[in-house]
């Protein structure tokens, strides 16, 4: 009683500058990244590729946003839903902001552009650096996946199959002790998601595989990768998506930011036939993510809720 140890997330060194596909590093890595995908739903990559002074660019970057009036936040809109402004007066104590193809410099200084009319382009840049820089993570950590599967003859098709969207969040302080809801339990829509907490508020925690909560503890060089449902669902249920939620306490307000893969509009997520057998049937039909999200946000969709990708595609 109180005297067990806490669960924690498996952390994976993703610093070796030897780590490079084929490598003995690298097939070492990758079959972390497996069991921890396996057990866990996610894991912490530790992963030193971000300078300080770009870490700390964005942290001002994030509270100049969020500073921003209610009236200029909500111009930040898509025509996807949860790709934009998500937060006052729906969820109390969240706020999101979300740039689309955040590696681009073109389309980020576009969207800032509805938040600063007259542009801000230490701003643009700092997100499109941000995303690029981190966007190395999301890409060995699918290659790895892919491989760990035997997948690699899908690995071009994957790959360019997905485009970037960087979500900023900030969770205001409750101001009690007792926890309080900054966002619910869900499991995210897309490939995967990289999530890094720009201030050192702790509140994320994840399920792991037998529906134990485990709280997350960031570092500046953590990054949690948690799985979306159309991995899931690509690889046919070979891997669970993550879910996560995140609770408040204290008198301090969270930052955090988010790298999303997510499918384009209008390519089918298909399972591979590889992956299709007896004794793994067919979990899922042919859909697109942006028709998943849009049917969320129906009324059978919301009844739905957890269950919206079975309940939208099931076979
Ligand atoms: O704030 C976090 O760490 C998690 C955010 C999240 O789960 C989301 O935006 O989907
Ligand atoms: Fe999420």
């Amino acid at each position: 009683m109180g005297t067990e140890t806490p669960l924690k997330v498996p952390v994976i060194d993703f610093s070796n500058p030897e780590l490079k596909p084929g490598t003995a590093e690298w097939d070492s890595v990758k079959g972390q990244v497996r069991r921890a995908l396996q057990d866990y739903n996610c894991f912490e990559a530790s992963f030193d590729k971000i300078p300080a002074e770009l870490r700390g660019s964005l942290f001002r970057a994030l509270q100049e946003l969020f500073d921003l009036p209610l009236e200029a936040k909500i111009r930040n809109v898509s025509e996807i839903p949860y790709h934009g402004y998500f937060g006052h007066p729906l969820v109390p104590l969240f706020e999101s902001l979300g740039f689309e193809d955040a590696n681009i410099i073109e389309k980020v200084e576009d969207q800032t552009r509805a938040l600063w009319p007259q542009g801000n382009s230490s701003f643009s840049k700092t997100i499109q650096t941000f995303t690029k820089q981190l966007s190395e993570l999301d890409q060995m950590v699918r290659r790895m996946i892919l491989e760990s599967f035997n997948l690699e003859k899908y690995m071009d098709e994957h790959m360019d199959s997905t485009n970037y969207v960087f979500r900023t969040m900030k969770y205001n302080a409750p101001k009690t002790n007792e926890p309080k809801v900054g966002l619910g339990s869900h499991k995210d829509k897309d490939i995967i998601t990289i999530l890094h907490q720009m201030s050192e508020v702790d509140g994320l925690a994840v399920q792991n595989k037998d529906g134990e909560w485990i709280d997350v503890n960031f570092s500046k060089n953590s990054f949690l990768v948690i799985i979306g449902e159309s991995l899931h669902a690509w690889l046919n249920g070979r891997l669970n998506a993550t879910y996560h939620r995140v609770m408040m306490t204290g008198d301090k307000e969270r930052y955090a930011v988010g790298l999303f893969s997510v499918p384009k509009a209008g390519y089918m997520i298909k399972a591979p036939e590889e992956l299709v057998d007896e004794a793994h049937p067919l979990l899922y039909k042919p859909y697109d993510y942006v028709e998943l999200l849009n049917f969320t946000y129906t009324e059978a969709g919301q009844v739905a809720d957890t269950s919206a990708l079975k309940v939208f595609c099931g076979v």
